[in-house]
C-alpha cells in the first residue's frame, strides 16, 4: 500500500489540464470530510500502489503527487496523477505541522476526549488541541481549539513542553500547554461529535485507556502537567 496525501479541492487547481486521471474505488470517503482547511493535509492509505497507476504517464512523484479532486460524498474518487515537474515546491518539500494540545486542569483532573476514527489518534483518548494557524501564538491557538472542540473558556495558559511526533509521512511539532477553566462551573460540550465521542474529566491517578501513544508514553515517563501545590 502506498501513502498518499489528499488535499482540499482548491489545491487541485495547481494541476494541469493534461494530468493523467484514474478512477479509484474504496478510499474511505467520510475521512475526507474532516479536511476543510486549506492547510490541512489528510493522510490516507491508498488501496493501489502508485506504480500500478502509472500506466501511460510515468511522471508521478511518489510522495505528494495525488490529490483528491471530486465530490466527497461518493466512495469513488477521481484521482489525478500530476507530473512531478508540475508540483509546486512546497508540495515537494513539506514542512512540519505545528500542533498545540492542552491539559485543562480542574482539581486533580484532566479533560480527555476519545477521538473517533477520523485522523491521527484514531479511537484513543487525547487532549483538546489542533494546529497553529497563520499569525497565531500558541496561547491563542490553545484558546481557539479548546473553544472550538469543547466550548470551554480557559485562563492561566502556560507552555509545558514541545515534542516531535512522526506519524506516517508527517512530522508534527506539538507543544503541550496547560490551562484552567475561566469559570470552574463550566461543563464541556462535544462540539465536534463527528470527531470526538465526548469530553470527560479523568483523575490524574486513573487516566483513560486506550490513550494516544505519545501522550501515554510521556505521562508514564513521569510527566506531570500540574503546577506544584495545585
Ligand atoms: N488534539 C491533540 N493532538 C495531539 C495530542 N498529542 C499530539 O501529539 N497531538 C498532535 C497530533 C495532531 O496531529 C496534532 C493536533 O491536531 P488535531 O488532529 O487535533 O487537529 P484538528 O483536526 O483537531 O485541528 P485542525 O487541524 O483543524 O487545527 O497534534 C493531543 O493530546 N491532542
Amino acid at each position: 500500500m502506498a501513502m498518499v496525501s489528499l488535499r482540499t479541492p482548491e489545491v487541485s487547481l495547481a494541476m494541469k489540464p493534461d494530468a493523467d486521471t484514474r478512477s479509484v474505488k474504496s478510499l474511505d470517503a467520510h475521512r475526507f470530510n474532516n479536511s476543510t482547511r486549506r492547510h490541512h493535509v489528510q493522510k490516507f492509505m491508498f488501496p493501489l500502489t502508485v506504480k500500478s497507476m502509472m500506466i501511460s504517464k510515468p511522471a508521478f512523484s511518489t510522495n505528494r503527487s495525488i490529490f483528491q479532486t471530486c465530490n466527497k460524498s461518493t466512495s469513488t474518487f477521481r484521482v489525478h496523477g500530476v507530473r512531478a515537474s508540475d508540483i509546486k515546491n512546497e508540495e515537494l518539500s513539506p514542512s512540519p505541522e505545528v500542533g498545540v494540545s492542552v491539559f485543562i486542569l480542574k482539581d486533580n483532573k484532566i479533560l480527555f476526549g476519545r477521538r473517533r476514527s477520523v485522523s491521527v489518534g484514531d479511537n484513543t483518548y487525547l487532549l483538546p488541541g489542533g494546529h497553529l494557524e497563520l499569525g497565531e501564538s500558541h496561547e491563542e491557538c490553545a484558546v481557539r481549539e479548546v473553544k472550538e472542540e469543547t466550548g470551554l473558556d480557559i485562563k492561566n495558559i502556560e507552555r509545558l513542553t514541545t515534542k516531535n511526533l512522526y506519524y506516517d509521512a508527517t512530522h508534527i511539532n506539538v507543544t503541550y500547554m496547560r490551562a484552567q477553566l475561566s469559570d470552574p462551573n463550566q461543563t464541556p460540550q462535544n462540539i465536534e461529535p463527528d470527531k470526538c465521542e465526548g469530553w470527560e474529566w479523568y483523575d490524574f491517578n486513573n487516566l483513560p485507556e486506550p490513550m494516544f501513544g505519545p501522550l501515554k508514553e510521556m505521562l508514564q515517563g513521569g510527566f506531570n502537567p500540574f503546577p506544584i501545590g495545585f
